[in-house]
C-alpha cells in the first residue's frame, strides 16, 4: 500500500491557518510567505509549505528553542528566510525540572491524543498530568487506549479513562489497525493538527504510521515491548509535523519521563471541576478541604461519592503547581512567563 500527499492541492487552511493568524499579517507583510514549522533542531528548521516541505534560512542568532514543531512562521519568498513567527493559538509546554523557562512541546495543536495502553501502563497520576498540560495549553484531550486487541474486556478501562476528567473523549483501538484511522477521524480532518504523547512503549510511533499510513521506509521506528513488565524501549527521538492520511496534520512527541506542573491553575481546575464545584459549599472560604468542619469536599468522600484517592492527587498536583507558579513569591518567583500559549 503506498499513499502520497499531493502538495500541488494543498492550501493554507489544510495546513492549519485560520482567521487568528491572517489577522496577524501587516499591511507591510502581504509579500512575506507563511509556512508551518515541521521540525526544530539545534541550528536547523524546517516548514511545510503549501509547495511542500522547505529548509528554513535562519537569520544569526536565532534561538530555535524559542520555536515549536506546529509553529506559523512568515518567511522571504525566494530565500525561505525565517522573518517572524506569528502568535500562538495554542502552545502545549513542560516544566523541567530546575529549568527557568518551560520547554515547548508544539504548537497550534487542536487535539493531544493522550495515548496509553489497556495494560499496567494505565496510571491515573500520569494521566492526570497530561491532562493538565492539553488544558492548561487550550488543547482539547482524547484519551487513546492502545492494544485492544491484547485484553479480553477493554470496558473497565474505558471506563477509568472517562472518569479522569468530565466530558473526556476516550477511543480504545489496536493502533496497528486501519481501524484506529477510522475512530480517531473525528479529530483529524483537513486542517486540524493533532499531538501524540504518552509514555515509551505504548504505541505513539505505531499510532504516528497509521494515520501518516508510513511507508516501511519512511515509517517512525517503532520498539519491540519487553515482556513482563509493560515497559518499551524509547524509540521515537525528535519531534516532527506529518500529514495524515485524508487530511490533517499528527505531531509525534519524545517520551517525557517527567511531567511537572506549574502555572498551570486553569488546567486544574478544568481537570478537577467536580472538586472546584464543591468548594463554594464548604464552611469556610479558605477551606483546605482537610479536616474543617462543614467541608464539602470531605462530605462527598463521606458520601462516596469523590475518590478520597483522586482527592490526595488532586492534592499534590495544586501542592506542585504552586511551588512552581510565577505568581508565587520565594525563589522561582522571578521567572519570566514568555511564550505563554493563548487561551480559548
Ligand atoms: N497488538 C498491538 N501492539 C501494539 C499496539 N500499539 C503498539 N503496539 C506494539 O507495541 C510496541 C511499542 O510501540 P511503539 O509504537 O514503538 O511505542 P511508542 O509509544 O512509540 O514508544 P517510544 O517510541 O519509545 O516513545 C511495538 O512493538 C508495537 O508494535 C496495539 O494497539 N496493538
Ligand atoms: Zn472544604
Amino acid at each position: 500500500m503506498y499513499h502520497s500527499i499531493n502538495h500541488s492541492t494543498l492550501s493554507l487552511v489544510d495546513l492549519g491557518w485560520s482567521e487568528f493568524f491572517d489577522d496577524q499579517i501587516g499591511s507591510d507583510e502581504t509579500g512575506l510567505v507563511p509556512v508551518r514549522v515541521a521540525t526544530v533542531h539545534r541550528s536547523r528548521m524546517t516548514a511545510q509549505s503549501v509547495a511542500g516541505p522547505v529548509k528554513l534560512r535562519l537569520p544569526p542568532k536565532t534561538n530555535t528553542a524559542y520555536f515549536a514543531v506546529g509553529d506559523w512562521v512568515l518567511t522571504e519568498p525566494r530565500t525561505h528566510l525565517l522573518v517572524r513567527l506569528l502568535e500562538r493559538h495554542t502552545l502545549l509546554q513542560r516544566q523541567t525540572e530546575g529549568a527557568r523557562t518551560s520547554q515547548l512541546i508544539a504548537a497550534n495543536v487542536d487535539t493531544l491524543f493522550i495515548v496509553t495502553s489497556c495494560n499496567e501502563d494505565f496510571n491515573h497520576a500520569r494521566l492526570e498530568r497530561y491532562l493538565v498540560l492539553a488544558n492548561e495549553a487550550g488543547t482539547t484531550p482524547v484519551v487513546v487506549l492502545t492494544k485492544a486487541d491484547q485484553t479480553a474486556d477493554v470496558s473497565p478501562f474505558l471506563q477509568k479513562a472517562a472518569e479522569l476528567q468530565r466530558d473526556l473523549d476516550v477511543v480504545a483501538v489496536n493502533a496497528k489497525s486501519d481501524e484506529a484511522m477510522t475512530a480517531l477521524a473525528p479529530w483529524c480532518g483537513a486542517g486540524q493538527t493533532v499531538a501524540l504523547v504518552g509514555s515509551s512503549g505504548v504505541g505513539k510511533s505505531t499510532l504516528l504510521n497509521t494515520l501518516a499510513a508510513k511507508s516501511s521506509e519512511t515509517a517512525q521506528p517503532t520498539g519491540g515491548i519487553r515482556k513482563g513488565d509493560d515497559k518499551g524501549r524509547h524509540t521515537t527521538t525528535s519531534r516532527s509535523l506529518h500529514p495524515i492520511i485524508g487530511g490533517g496534520w499528527v505531531i509525534d512527541t519524545p517520551g517525557m519521563r517527567t511531567l511537572h506542573v506549574g502555572d498551570v491553575g486553569i488546567g486544574l481546575d478544568i481537570l478537577f471541576s467536580e472538586i472546584m464545584e464543591l468548594a463554594p459549599q464548604c464552611r469556610f472560604r479558605d477551606c483546605s478541604h482537610t479536616q474543617e468542619p462543614g467541608c464539602a469536599v470531605q462530605a462527598a468522600v463521606a458520601a462516596g461519592t469523590l475518590d478520597p484517592e483522586r482527592l490526595a492527587r488532586w492534592r499534590k498536583l495544586a501542592e506542585e503547581n504552586r511551588g512552581n507558579s510565577v505568581t508565587e513569591s520565594g525563589p522561582r518567583g522571578n521567572k519570566t512567563p514568555e511564550f505563554r500559549g493563548k487561551r480559548r
